[in-house]
């Protein structure tokens, strides 16, 4: 299922006046796919994240998410949607610091009312996904920054969210973990037909994306795929990258 943002506009109030967080913003994310978002600071992508998420109320335009558009909807069922379609992945890993990693993802879905077999056993599937069968009865302090935030990508994923929304997943680690966590955010995004938002200062991390685009004073411009052919190419940013060929092949 899709990710679709339709013309929407975001102000807050600002002193007497408002200022404009996202000016007529546009975005469609095809299920099975990572759209990355970049921009400068206070450009409004933490804002996109609020508004895709439905904790944030546009001024003005309409999130659908898996088919369904949330503006037509009561409080209480976008409050079950985002429990059941969609995945929140914030950057600093809010785990329990008492349950095991095991624990974080069963809490998820026992609040569901599954049957306690089938979500251990998912619970158990997504560790292995994320390569931390090993780790699954440690606690939140015997896990490294990447196991946790590793972790933390497997619990938004427990409830198998259409959208997946991912706000700077790498902050905390060194490249090359980083590196590897935006590698599984993309294989599992391919695997479960998810919608992936993805909110990144890290320009190298860009070549999982099938789509960049970067973030401008509220605006979102179309910056085009950020892989070459070969999948290699990083995507940089410049006024002259408003071609898909120029992003092909600029480096950082
Ligand atoms: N609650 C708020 N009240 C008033 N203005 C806000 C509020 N939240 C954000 N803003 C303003 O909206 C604009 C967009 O902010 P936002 O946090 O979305 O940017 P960002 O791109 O995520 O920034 P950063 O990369 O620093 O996290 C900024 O001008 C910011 O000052």
């Amino acid at each position: 299922m899709s990710l679709q943002l339709d013309d929407i506009t975001l102000t807050y109030p600002d002193g007497d006046g408002r200022v404009t967080a996202l000016d007529r913003v546009t975005l469609h994310v095809p299920a099975g796919t990572v759209t990355a978002v970049v921009g400068p600071s206070g450009s409004g992508k933490s804002s996109l994240l609020a508004v895709a998420a439905t904790l944030v109320t546009p001024d003005s335009g309409t999130v659908t998410v898996g088919g369904t558009p949330t503006g037509s909807i009561g409080r209480a069922e976008r409050a079950e949607l985002r429990r059941r379609r969609l995945g929140i992945v914030f950057q600093q890993p809010n785990l329990l610091p008492s349950l095991t990693a095991l624990e974080q993802l069963q809490v998820m879905a026992h609040l569901d009312g599954h049957r306690p077999r089938e979500v251990r056993e998912r619970a158990e599937e997504l560790l292995a996904a994320v390569g931390l069968t090993d780790q699954a009865r440690r606690r939140p302090h015997q896990l490294s920054g990447g196991q946790r935030q590793r972790v933390n990508i497997a619990r938004a994923l427990m409830n198998e969210p259409s959208v997946l929304l991912v706000d700077e997943p790498t902050s905390a680690l060194d490249h090359e973990r980083g590196a590897a966590v935006l590698d599984l955010l993309a294989r599992l995004t391919r695997e479960r037909g998810t919608a992936t938002v993805l909110v990144t200062h890290d320009r190298a991390h860009l070549a999982v994306a099938d789509d960049v685009r970067e973030m401008v004073d509220g605006r979102l411009t179309a910056a085009g795929p950020a892989r070459d052919a070969a999948g290699g190419a990083p995507y940089a940013p410049t006024p002259e990258l408003d071609s898909a060929s120029d992003s092909s092949t600029a480096t950082c």
